[in-house]
């Protein structure tokens, strides 16, 4: 069991538990890089001192050099495996897993779930080889699995994370439980905004139109047993034209979608999210980890 230890200011350790890998973590310290032990942290700690004020939680992970850990093997950052779950199209799915074969995120899409299993997401995933999943189990699909077989099927696959792309169900507190903190939904609109039941495909756009909002854009953010009260990891935004269709504006935050999920896939992948000790998410940039987004 992988334990991800957060610290703030105060050198107050809180464990975050991730359900996958089997490092297990010494007291940061600088002097936690030994002969033994390579001390894996966020960039560096000493950027954070920008964040004044906002106790700064620096995910820190001191991993074995010996054995296959969480992150690293032979010193080289083990893939991470995802599960994608759709319902529709898969436009986002083809998306980061183009991404995926292009070198851009260091993951490999290892089971598709879907609760259509004629869709074009499940579709893709056939032509590309990947396994697909029917969930839940319902009239319409009666090869469907309970939500109990569902975290047995992706604990098989050895799932670290789970990214929801237009998967229209509500995901059950069971895999939520199984995955903490590892679960993220994309949704077309700026949440809180325009979120929640009935909310969803060109309803969301509509909505957006009829407000008279002038901007829209999607969101990506960590599931809840809710729809769409996660905390919120990324957005881009968008502008909302005076004569935009729902269909003119869903093409547009769509194609910020796709840029959007590649991104968050790839600092999902390289371990470039940290948590805020007031709970919200951030992403070190790549380019400069001394910025966060
Ligand atoms: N536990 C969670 N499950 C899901 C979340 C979430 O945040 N927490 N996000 C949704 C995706 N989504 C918005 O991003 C969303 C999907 C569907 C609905 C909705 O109202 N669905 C209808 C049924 C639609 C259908 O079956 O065609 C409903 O529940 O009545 C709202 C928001 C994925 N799961
Ligand atoms: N509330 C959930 C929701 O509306 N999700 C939206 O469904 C579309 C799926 O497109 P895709 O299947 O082509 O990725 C996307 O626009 C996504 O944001």
């Amino acid at each position: 069991m992988e334990t991800l230890f957060s610290i703030s200011s105060n050198s107050i350790f809180s464990p975050l538990q991730n359900p996958k890998a089997s490092t297990f973590s010494a007291p940061f310290s600088s002097e936690s890089k030994t002969q033994n032990w390579v001390c894996l942290k966020s960039s560096n700690c000493n950027d954070l001192k920008g964040f004044k004020g906002l106790k700064m939680m620096s995910v820190v992970k001191c991993l074995s050099s010996s054995d296959e850990v969480g992150s690293v093997e032979n010193g080289v950052k083990r893939k991470k495996n995802l599960a994608v779950f759709v319902s529709g199209g898969g436009s986002n799915f083809r998306a980061v897993h183009k991404a995926i074969l292009g070198g851009d995120v260091n993951g490999e899409v290892v089971v598709l779930v879907t609760n259509k299993n004629d869709c074009g997401g499940a579709q893709y995933a056939r032509e590309n080889g990947i396994p697909v999943i029917i969930f839940p189990n319902s009239k319409g699909e009666p090869e469907g699995l309970s939500s109990n077989n569902l975290v047995a099927a992706l604990s098989t696959y050895e799932v670290d994370f789970i990214f929801l792309a237009g998967y229209l169900k509500l995901i059950p507190s069971e895999l939520i439980r199984a995955y903490p903190n590892s679960i993220l939904n994309i949704h077309p609109s700026l949440l809180p905004a325009f979120g929640g039941k009935g909310y969803y495909g060109t309803k969301v756009h509509k909505a957006v139109i009829a407000s008279g909002a002038r901007y829209s854009g999607p969101t990506i953010h960590f599931v809840d047993e809710n729809y769409d009260t996660g905390r919120i990891l990324a957005q881009r935004v968008v502008p909302v034209l005076a004569n935009d269709t729902a269909e003119e504006l869903a093409a547009r935050v769509l194609r910020q979608e796709h840029k959007m999920y590649a991104e968050v896939a790839a600092a999902v992948c390289e371990e470039r999210v940290i948590w805020r000790e007031d709970g919200v998410p951030i992403i070190r940039s790549k380019a400069n980890p001394s910025h966060y987004s």
